[in-house]
């Protein structure tokens, strides 16, 4: 679903690269957590996912397709295919929890009757179905995320990229988060998260893709966080 082909990624005017002949494949239905101390490179990787950057070198494939030199006309398709949350949630203020899912359906020109059933459908999934009609401003920072989880997923895309989801979040609201990331994956979404939540990755046994100064030193299944922070 993801494939890094020996991709390096270097910044104008920085000495060294941010990442360095990184390859890796994450496969349909995966959940790869992605590690490593500040500046390591994971905001990277997932920039050259979302094609927000391009490779120095190398070449970054999403579902087959080589994206490294995609035109820029296929971007918008290519980033439907692919949700994002981030750690400060990032919701339209002043409106609805519905009217923050809906959102996105309604600029890409779904039907008000396909709203009308996948809006609920995805709360459901998120634990926000009695929820629709609050303002997002009035919501605990776990409900917030909840709302960024469902208009990331609404549309169901085929890959769910997180940022540092739980970063502002406690312990007991980022279990919850990961429970609902978790079903999400399960309905076969593959799912990429960047994180430096050591409980979690310990508890969720899931792969552990580890970058130490944008070189990829680990890649473990059922992984740990296995460094100290
Ligand atoms: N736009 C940019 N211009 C120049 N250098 C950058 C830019 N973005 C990141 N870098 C550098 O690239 C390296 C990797 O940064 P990156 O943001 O990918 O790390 P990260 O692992 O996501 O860090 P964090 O955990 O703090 O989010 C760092 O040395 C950083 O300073």
């Amino acid at each position: 679903m993801i494939r890094f082909d020996n991709v390096s990624k270097k910044y104008p005017g920085q000495p060294r690269a941010a990442l360095r002949n990184i390859t890796l494949e994450i496969d349909r239905g995966e959940f790869a957590f992605l590690v490593g101390r500040s500046g390591s490179g994971k905001s990277t990787f997932i920039r050259l996912v979302l094609r927000e950057l391009r490779p120095t070198r190398g070449s970054v494939f999403v579902d087959g397709g080589d994206i490294s030199n995609l035109p820029s006309w296929r971007v918008p398709k290519l980033r439907r295919q692919i949700g994002t949350v981030f750690q400060d949630f990032r919701l339209l203020p002043g409106k609805t929890v519905w009217g923050n899912v809906a959102f996105a359906l309604q600029v890409t020109g779904y039907s008000r009757r396909d709203i009308r059933s996948m809006v609920p459908e995805t709360l459901e999934l998120v634990g926000l179905a009695d929820k629709g009609d609050r303002l997002v401003d009035e919501l605990s920072g776990g409900e917030q995320q909840r709302v960024a989880i469902a208009r990331a997923v609404v549309n169901r895309p085929m890959i769910l990229i997180a940022d540092e989801p739980t970063g502002n979040l406690d312990p007991a609201t980022s279990v919850g988060i990961m429970k609902v990331l978790d079903r999400i994956n399960r309905q076969g979404t593959t799912v990429v998260m960047a994180t430096h939540d050591s409980t979690i990755v310990d508890q969720m046994r899931k792969r552990v893709v580890e970058l130490v100064n944008g070189d990829l030193v680990r890649d473990q299944g059922k992984g740990t966080y296995g460094y100290q922070a």
